[in-house]
């Protein structure tokens, strides 16, 4: 981070939190995410961001490397309950329901928030297993081809796959197996789809097919997204959440600078530091 970026990260951060906290969803709330503070360990790795995920909109998150875009992302649906120096302290509502109430099941929260990663991750097993995965695990007791056919079609991935369902989903290009996860993670019917850079690991073409796909998605699902590329943030965000890094205290913690429609952030942000950030100041 240069010189000028780091001032400004360390211009007023109560300023910007009261900035960010400006924002007024318009639409449903699906996860009101009020985060207090989140730590690894002694670690204060996200400081004060309220981010509410609105239903039926691709909220995106952007901002440096390292200032929690993942780490607040996974913490709408307890991925980071796999670390075990994770501490979150604030709430979480899905639906006004505190997802990290003691009696939450983790994978109940999952079933219904998925999550898509930044590198595509299909099992070594056949194109229609990856997808009837999930239905098994939950026992689902309907057709199974039907609602493989459904996901797949839904992923934009059926009229490449069809003939060959039972070939190895490892077989197919990084894009198409972006898309089978994708259609893994829709399968089961989740409300949410979380996804961590889904397209870092692309090609200009699958990123575009990606993108595309994630613009029908949201005719069904809520989605909130980490992206590292601006571009894709105006192409297919709805709202987005710009973070940054505090480094006034000799530390590294990031906070939510400033969250509003896209084209507001882009084109009129609020904050100096979102100002420097999208108009490729630093990165
Ligand atoms: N498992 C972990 N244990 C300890 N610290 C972690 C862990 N995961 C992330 N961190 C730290 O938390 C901070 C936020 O990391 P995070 O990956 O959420 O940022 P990011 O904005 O998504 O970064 P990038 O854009 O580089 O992926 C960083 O300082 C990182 O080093």
């Amino acid at each position: 981070m240069s010189v000028t970026a780091m001032r400004l990260a360390e211009e007023s951060v109560a300023a910007n939190h009261q900035r960010a906290s400006a924002f007024v969803p318009q639409g449903e709330v699906v996860i009101d995410c009020n985060i207090d503070k989140i730590f690894y360990g002694d670690f204060l790795a996200v400081n004060s961001s309220s981010v509410p995920i609105e239903k039926k909109k691709i909220t995106g998150f952007i901002g440096p490397s390292g200032c929690g875009k993942s780490t607040v992302l996974r913490s709408l649906n307890r991925m980071n309950d796999l670390i075990s120096s994770f501490r979150l302290e604030g709430q979480v509502n899905y639906h006004g329901k505190d997802i990290y109430a003691k009696q939450v099941d983790p994978v109940i929260v999952r079933r219904y928030i998925g999550m898509v990663f930044q590198q595509p991750n299909p099992f070594s097993m056949s194109i229609y297993d990856n997808v009837a995965f999930g239905l098994r695990l939950n026992r689902f007791k309907g057709d199974v081809d039907e609602r493989v056919q459904q996901a797949l079609e839904r992923a934009a991935l059926w009229n490449e796959v069809k003939d060959k369902l039972k070939n190895s989903g490892l077989s197919l290009s990084g894009g198409q197996q972006q898309r089978l996860c994708i259609a893994r993670a829709i399968a089961t019917e989740p409300d949410v789809l979380l996804m961590d850079e889904p397209c870092s690991a692309l090609d200009p073409i699958a990123t575009r097919q990606v993108e595309e796909l994630m613009l029908q998605l949201k005719e069904r699902y809520t989605v909130a997204m980490v992206t590292h590329n601006m571009q894709q943030a105006m192409r297919v965000a709805d709202t987005t959440c710009f973070f940054g890094v505090d480094l006034s205290k000799g530390g590294r913690t990031g906070y939510l600078v400033e969250m509003g429609e896209t084209r507001q952030v882009f084109e009129d942000p609020v904050a100096e530091l979102t100002k420097q950030y999208v108009s490729g100041e630093f990165s």
